[in-house]
C-alpha cells in the first residue's frame, strides 16, 4: 500500500522552512562524531568541536550556582524541612525558594499555571525590568514562554494573515525569523545591515525596503531588531534605536525587539538599552506604540539553554488584541514551571548584601570576561587569515567573518552544488572537526560569503581552534588559488 504521508503531501510551508543552525554540515557532523565513537582513528581529528549554536553548557561552561540551588529546592521542597539543608544551600537560595514556592498554588511546580505563567513570576520579571530599565513595568504583560522561540512563533502566528503579510527582518538574521514567517506562510522582507560600518542598521534602508515591498502589495507589519545582533554581534547605538522608534511609530509597525543577549555585551563603548526603556524615555506612553521584547534563559551568563526559559513583554497593543494573545498562550496551557522560575531569577539575581551576591557576582564576572577574551582571540586570529575580514564581537556569543573565496573554490562549491561558504564549511569540518554555520544560513548580501562561529569553546581550546583552522584555511587556499 502506497505510503499515506509523503515528503510531496506535507505542508509546503514546512518543506519551505529551513533552520542553518543545525543543518546540513551539523547533520554531517554528527556522522562523524558516530564515527569516531566506532572507528578511534579514522578521522584526521579526535573530537567534534561544536561551534555552530549558541549552547554554552554544552562546551562546558557551569551554570550559577545560585540559580541551580533554588531550582533544586523548588522542584523538592521537603529539603526545605531538613536541618542539614541549611549547610548545603546558602541562606539567600533557601529564602528564594520559599518566596516563590509560596506563589505557586500548592507548591506544586509539577502543575500547570496560568498561561501567561506563574503571577508571582511575573511580578518578580516586571519588578526586573523596572529596576533595568527605571521605568515602570506590569506583570500582566508578561508571557513566560519555553525559551524566547515560542514568543517569535506566537507573534507571526498573531500577525501574519497570508502571504501579503511581511516582516521585515535584518539580513544577516537568526534564522528563526526566515523559518517562522515560512511557517507562518508570510513574507520576510529583508533590510540589509552594513558590514563595513559595524553591521550597522541604517533607517535610509529600512525605509527603501519598506516603500519597495509595499509597491508590490506586501502589508508590513513589523519589524524585527536582534540587539545584540545575531549573527553579527553588533550593539545598537543608542541615537540609532530612537530613529528605529521613530521609523516604527511613523510607518505604524509592531516592534519586535529581539533582546537575549542583553547581557553579552564585550566592549567599553557600547551599553544594552532595552527598546522598553527607550520607547518610554521618548514620551510614548502605553498606549502609543505596539512592542514586544523578547528575553530568553539561554544567553547571557547562565546559559540555561536546556531549561527553556524566557518571556515577551507586550506592550501597546489593545485589549482585544491582548485577548487574542493570551488565547494563543493558553492553547498550549502554560510553559514549563523550570523555566519560569529561572526566567524571573535572571532578572532578580543576587542583590549586594545577600549571602550568595559574592560567589554569584564572581561566576558571572568570570563568565563575561571570559567570554569577552575568547570573541577577542578569535577576531584577531580570522583577521589574521588570508582573505578574512571580521568585524568586532561587540555583544552576543559569536563572530561572522567574511570570507574572500578563490573562483576555483567557488566553482568547485558549484559543481558540488553547494553555496561556496558550505562548502567551505564542510572541507573545514572533514579536516578539523570544527562545525561553523555557512553564511548563506542568515542571509548575506549577494556575492559575499560567511561563516559564523560561535566564541564558546572554552578558553583553554581556543588556541587549538584557531591553530586547526589556520591550518586548514592555508592548505584550502594552496588547493585552490586561482
Ligand atoms: C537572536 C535569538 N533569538 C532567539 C533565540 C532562541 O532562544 P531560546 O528559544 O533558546 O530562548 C536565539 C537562540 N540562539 C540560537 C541557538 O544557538 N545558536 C543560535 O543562533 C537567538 O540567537
Amino acid at each position: 500500500m502506497a505510503a499515506s504521508v509523503t515528503v510531496e503531501n506535507l505542508n509546503p510551508k514546512v518543506l519551505k522552512c529551513e533552520y542553518a543552525v543545525r543543518g546540513e554540515i551539523v547533520i554531517h557532523a554528527q556522522r562523524l562524531q558516530q564515527q569516531l565513537q566506532t572507528q578511534p582513528g579514522s578521522l584526521p581529528f579526535d573530537e567534534i568541536l561544536y561551534c555552530n549554536i549558541g549552547n554554552p553548557q554544552s562546551l562546558g561552561q557551569q551554570p550559577v550556582t545560585f540559580f541551580r540551588e533554588v531550582l533544586a529546592l523548588c522542584d523538592h521542597p521537603c529539603l526545605l524541612e531538613k536541618e542539614e539543608t541549611k549547610s548545603l544551600f546558602s541562606a539567600d537560595a533557601i529564602s528564594r525558594a520559599k518566596q516563590i514556592l509560596a506563589t505557586i498554588p500548592g507548591r506544586a511546580t509539577g502543575a500547570y499555571s496560568h498561561s501567561q505563567g506563574i503571577k508571582g513570576l511575573r511580578d518578580a520579571i516586571a519588578a526586573g525590568i523596572m529596576s533595568r530599565d527605571g521605568f515602570p513595568a506590569n506583570a500582566d504583560d508578561i508571557f513566560i514562554t519555553d525559551g524566547a522561540s515560542p514568543g517569535v512563533h506566537m507573534m507571526m502566528q498573531l500577525l501574519i494573515r497570508n502571504e501579503k503579510d511581511g516582516i521585515l527582518c535584518p539580513i544577516p538574521q537568526y534564522p528563526l525569523y526566515s523559518a517562522s514567517i515560512a511557517l507562518h506562510g508570510g513574507a520576510l522582507v529583508p533590510y540589509y545591515l552594513n558590514e563595513k560600518t559595524g553591521w550597522g542598521l541604517e533607517i535610509s534602508d529600512l525605509k527603501m525596503q519598506l516603500e519597495n515591498a509595499r509597491s508590490k502589495g506586501i502589508d508590513v507589519r513589523a519589524l524585527v531588531v536582534i540587539n545584540p545582533g545575531n549573527p553579527t554581534g553588533q550593539v545598537l547605538a543608542e541615537d540609532n534605536q530612537y530613529d528605529i522608534v521613530k521609523f516604527c511609530k511613523n510607518e505604524g509597525l509592531v516592534l519586535l525587539a529581539d533582546e537575549v543577549y542583553q547581557e553579552n555585551i564585550y566592549v567599553d563603548n557600547k551599553k544594552f538599552n532595552s527598546f522598553k526603556k527607550i520607547v518610554r524615555s521618548m514620551g510614548y506612553g502605553e498606549d502609543d506604540l505596539p512592542l514586544v521584547s523578547l528575553q530568553s534563559v539561554s544567553k547571557g551568563y547562565y546559559g540555561e539553554c536546556g531549561k527553556r526559559g524566557g518571556y515577551m513583554e507586550i506592550t501597546g497593543f489593545s485589549a482585544p488584541v491582548r485577548e487574542q494573545i493570551y488565547k494563543i498562550a493558553s492553547v498550549n496551557l502554560c510553559s514549563n514551571i523550570t523555566g519560569q522560575i529561572l526566567a524571573s531569577l535572571v532578572m532578580n539575581p543576587p542583590k549586594v548584601g545577600d549571602e550568595s551576591y559574592a560567589s554569584y557576582k564572581a561566576e558571572k564576572d568570570g563568565i563575561l570576561e571570559s567570554l569577552a577574551r575568547r570573541a577577542k582571540a578569535l577576531e584577531d586570529a580570522f583577521n589574521k587569515l588570508e582573505g578574512f575580514s571580521c568585524n568586532k564581537a561587540e555583544g552576543a556569543m559569536y563572530l561572522f567573518p567574511q570570507i574572500l573565496l578563490p573562483q576555483k573554490a567557488i566553482e568547485a562549491a558549484k559543481a558540488a552544488k553547494k553555496a561556496p561558504d558550505a562548502f567551505y564549511a564542510l572541507r573545514l569540518l572533514e579536516s578539523t572537526g570544527i562545525v561553523v554555520v555557512p553564511g548563506s544560513g542568515f542571509g548575506q548580501v549577494p556575492g559575499t560569503w560567511h561563516i559564523r562561529c560561535t566564541i564558546l569553546p572554552q578558553e583553554d581550546k581556543i588556541p587549538a581552534v584557531i591553530s586547526r583552522f589556520r591550518a586548514f584555511h592555508e592548505a584550502f587556499l594552496a588547493e585552490y588559488r586561482d
